[in-house]
Parts: structure tokens; C-alpha cells; sequence
């Protein structure tokens, strides 16, 4: 079966790999000329360890081709995977246009059986409206099946997560179309989870909520540890080791970033007040990851005594490491009230870059983390690259003016930092 992929961000790309290196011939089509253009020339348009030396393969063995006119890339293709954006509208809900367009492009130019795949995040009953998209767009009727088939890779490790899923949810009411479905993904090995279209679309929120749940969690609890006294990262390694709680997800800090959980939260508040239905947990989740940066300045300003002139080293811009993507990344917004507070930020991140727009004359992005201390008096770590953790902070205190460092991730050995005469301050941490 040929595939084609419509969308190519981070979940079409990695799909479309995935896919190529199970032996399917794929076809990526996106409508920016720029992304295919670089994307046909091996050049990844983001940063994702592992894709570029499996695009580079595919691209060589013609196993995957890349295009920006839809008509030949929908007629060629049996299987379609849906990989567009569902970004947040002004009100949280999901905004569909871009999946409501890919649809009604499919309509209109196919001219025989499509079994179309939705991997973007959807709200429910979002296939049935699809289909009606579909249908309405087409000159005369074709015949196609639509299933729901949420994608559960993490930025940073999306190869991995495509490669090893823990499971695969497949909605649709047709099994012949669950067949052929299941014979795409048959060298995976992976369990799956058939189901209708709007359970699989649900699930997809469910499981990204939950996991905020347990940030939220664990970093309100933090705050509690920093009143009485104990590491919440004893706390949770005494949680995780029992098997029905684990280690995962457990790691308190800054909070949550990124282009999925806080937007995620949003569309399923959304869509639970539509079917006047309160979701009051998740709203605390959500309220919680929102005043975790307001909190955390709070601290960092009484430590400092202010903000106003001081020299700050940022560690880390992207939402997590091993990533470029900077969307909703708690760096940002920190930099911007420090900005505010008249603090001098000189900024670090090994791949990710600032934003084109954030431009201020007391803001400077260096290559080396060595540039970003040099002259600070102190250092806010916002994502946990390795090279942070592995930094040799002994010489680095040596270029610094003062001797503050909040590690917002919690992932610096605060005792090892106090020895080497840090003021070390991470999240509930002692
Ligand atoms: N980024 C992630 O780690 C994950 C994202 N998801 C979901 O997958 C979906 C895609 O996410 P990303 O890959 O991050 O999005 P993205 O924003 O990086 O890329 C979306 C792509 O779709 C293209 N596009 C827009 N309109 C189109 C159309 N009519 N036809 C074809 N392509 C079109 C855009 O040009 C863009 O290249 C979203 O619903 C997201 O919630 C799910 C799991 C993981
Ligand atoms: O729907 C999506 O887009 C994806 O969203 C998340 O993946 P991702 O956003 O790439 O990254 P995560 O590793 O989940 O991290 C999200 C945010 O939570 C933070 N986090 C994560 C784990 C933790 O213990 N503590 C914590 O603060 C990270 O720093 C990051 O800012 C989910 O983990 C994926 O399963 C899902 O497919």
C-alpha cells in the first residue's frame, strides 16, 4: 500500500519515516513549498534526533518523496494520515481548519477508494464531521473509510515512541478498514486497542491530561516540601517505586510546556463545558502549571533581593531538551518577566533558538554556556539538556560574578553545588 502523509511538522515527518522504514513507499505533501523544498534535500525543518540519517536513507533508496501539489499525491495514495496542526482557538477549543481544508482537499480530488487515517489531535466527533467535509467536497461520490488513530510520540524522542508505541488505538466502525490498518503497523509488534472513533479521539486527550495531572501534582506538592523541609525528588522516588504509581511523569519544576499539553488541556476543557460537563481537577491542573513561573520568580526575587540590573544566565530555551521547539516554553514567559524587571539576560540553549520577535537590548543569546555565565550573578536552568547536568560548574563558578543557580528542573546535585560554593536552589528541594 502507498501512503501519503498530509502535514509535515513533527508527527507527518516522523510518520512518514516510520512508515518508510517498514517497507511502505511513502509521499509527504504539505502545502509549504519551503518545507518540502528543504525536506526533498534531506534538510529536516526541525530538530529531531535520529530522523535526519533516516531521511537521508529513505530519501536516497526513493522509498519517501516529498511534494507541494496534492492532486497527483491524493489520486497516487490508497492510505491517507491526517498530521495537520490543531493549534488553540482565542477560547481553548481546537481550531480545524487546516484539518477541515486537508479534508476537503481529499474530496475534491479523489477519484477512487481512500482509507484516510486522523493522527492530529481532534475533539470528538471530529471524524464524523470529516466525513461530512469529505463528502461534501466531492464532484460525485467515492467511496472511503475514516479512522481515528491518535499519535502518542514525546518531541525529542519521537522515533523511539513511533518505533516502540505502546500501543496503538485504532477508531473506526468499518473492519475491513481496521484490517488494512493493522497490516500497516504489523512489523510494530505493538499491541492495539480497537475501538470507535470518538473513544480513540478521547483517548488521545485523556492520556496527555493525565500525564499534566501528575506534573500539576507533583509540583504543587513541591511547594509543600519547600515549607517543611524535604526533596521532593526523595518523595517521588519513594512514590515510583510503587508499581501502580511509577517514576514516570513525577519530575517537579517550572512546569509544563510545550505545543501539546497546555493546548491539549485547553480543548478538553473546551469540549467538556460544550457537553456541560465540568472537568475540575484538570482546571486545577491547568491553574496549577500557570502560576508555577509566577511562584517560582517570587523566590528567585526574594533571593536576589531584585531583579533590576542583575546579570542572568538562561539555560535552555526549548519546552524540554533534545528539542528546538519553543512553543509555550516556560523559558520564554520567564525571560519576558525578568525583561519586565529590568534584569540583563544573556541566553543558552544548544539548538534552540530565540524567537524572531522577543528583541531587547538587555537580551542576548551566546553560542557557549560559558559566554552565558560569565559575568552573571546567577543562573536559572529552564530545560534539563545533558550539557547542563554534565557542565563542569566548578570552572564555571569561577567565571561567574555571583553565586546563585535556580534549576528549575531539578536536575543539578544541589549538595555537590553547595560544596563547590553555590547558593543552590531547585524545585522542594533541600
Ligand atoms: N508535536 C508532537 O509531538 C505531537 C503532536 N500531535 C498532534 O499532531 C498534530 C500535528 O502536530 P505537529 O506535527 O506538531 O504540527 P506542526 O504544526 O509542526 O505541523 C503541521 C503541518 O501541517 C501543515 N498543514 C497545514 N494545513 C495543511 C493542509 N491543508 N494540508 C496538508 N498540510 C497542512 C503545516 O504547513 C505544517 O507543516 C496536532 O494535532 C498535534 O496536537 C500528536 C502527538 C505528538
Ligand atoms: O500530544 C503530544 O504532542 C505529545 O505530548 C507529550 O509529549 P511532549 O509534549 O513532546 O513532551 P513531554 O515529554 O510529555 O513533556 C511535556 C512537558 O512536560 C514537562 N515535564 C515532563 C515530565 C515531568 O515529569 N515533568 C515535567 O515538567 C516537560 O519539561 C515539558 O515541558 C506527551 O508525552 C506525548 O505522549 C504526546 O504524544
Amino acid at each position: 500500500m502507498n501512503i501519503l502523509i498530509m502535514g509535515l511538522g513533527y508527527v507527518g515527518v516522523t510518520t512518514g519515516l516510520v512508515f518508510a522504514e517498514l517497507g511502505w513507499k511513502v509521499t509527504g505533501y504539505d502545502p509549504d513549498r519551503q518545507k518540502v523544498e528543504s525536506l526533498s534535500q534531506g534538510a529536516l525543518t526541525f530538530y529531531e534526533p535520529g530522523l535526519d540519517t533516516l531521511l537521508d536513507k529513505h530519501l536516497a533508496a526513493g522509498n519517501i518523496r516529498f511534494t507541494a501539489k496534492p492532486g497527483i499525491a491524493i489520486r497516487e495514495n490508497r492510505v491517507i494520515f491526517l498530521c495537520v496542526g490543531t493549534p488553540s482557538n482565542e477560547d481553548g477549543s481546537a481550531n480545524l481548519q487546516y484539518i477541515r481544508q486537508a479534508a476537503e482537499n481529499i474530496g475534491k480530488l479523489m477519484r477512487e477508494y481512500k482509507l484516510i487515517a486522523v493522527k492530529s489531535t481532534v475533539p470528538v466527533e471530529t471524524n464524523q464531521k470529516l466525513a461530512q467535509w469529505i463528502q461534501a467536497a466531492q464532484p460525485s461520490p467515492v467511496s472511503f473509510d475514516l479512522v481515528s488513530n491518535p499519535e502518542f510520540l514525546r518531541e525529542g524522542s519521537a522515533l523511539q515512541d513511533a518505533l516502540h508505541p505502546d500501543r496503538i488505538i485504532i477508531g473506526g466502525h468499518n473492519s475491513l478498514a481496521i484490517k488494512q490498518m493493522k497490516a500497516l503497523y504489523a512489523q510494530l509488534n505493538s499491541p492495539y486497542f480497537i475501538t470507535e472513533p470518538k473513544t480513540a479521539e478521547l483517548i488521545k486527550y485523556a492520556s496527555n491530561a493525565f500525564l499534566a495531572t501528575k506534573i500539576s501534582y507533583v509540583n504543587e506538592l513541591a511547594r509543600l516540601c519547600d515549607k517543611i523541609g524535604v526533596n521532593i525528588s526523595d518523595v517521588t522516588e519513594g512514590m515510583g517505586m510503587d508499581r501502580r504509581i511509577g517514576h514516570h511523569f513525577l519530575k517537579a519544576g517550572i512546569g509544563y510546556g510545550g505545543s501539546c499539553f497546555p493546548k491539549d488541556i485547553h480543548a478538553l476543557l473546551h469540549m467538556a463545558s460544550e457537553y456541560e460537563t465540568s472537568l475540575s481537577i484538570l482546571e486545577q491542573v491547568n491553574q496549577v502549571n500557570q502560576t508555577q513561573i509566577p511562584h517560582f520568580i517570587g523566590i528567585w526575587e526574594h533571593k536576589l533581593s531584585s531583579f533590576f540590573g542583575k546579570k542572568v544566565a538562561i539555560l535552555g530555551i526549548s519546552f524540554k531538551p533534545e528539542t528546538d521547539d519553543i512553543r509555550e516554553a516556560p523559558s520564554i514567559a520567564i525571560m519576558k518577566t525578568l525583561l519586565d524587571k529590568e534584569a540583563e539576560l544573556k541566553v543558552h540553549d544548544p539548538i534552540a533558538k530565540l524567537p524572531a520577535g522577543m528583541q531587547s537590548e538587555r537580551l542576548q543569546q551566546v553560542n557557549t554556556l560559558e559566554e552565558a555565565v560569565y559575568g552573571c550573578d546567577a543562573v536559572i536552568l529552564c530545560s534539563e539538556w545533558e550539557q547542563y547536568r554534565a557542565a563542569d560548574w566548578a570552572r564555571l563558578k569561577t567565571l561567574m560574578s555571583g553565586c546563585t543557580v535556580f534549576d528549575g528542573r531539578n536536575v543539578l546535585d544541589g549538595n555537590r553545588m553547595a560544596e563547590l560554593g553555590y547558593f543552590y536552589h531547585g524545585t522542594g528541594n533541600h
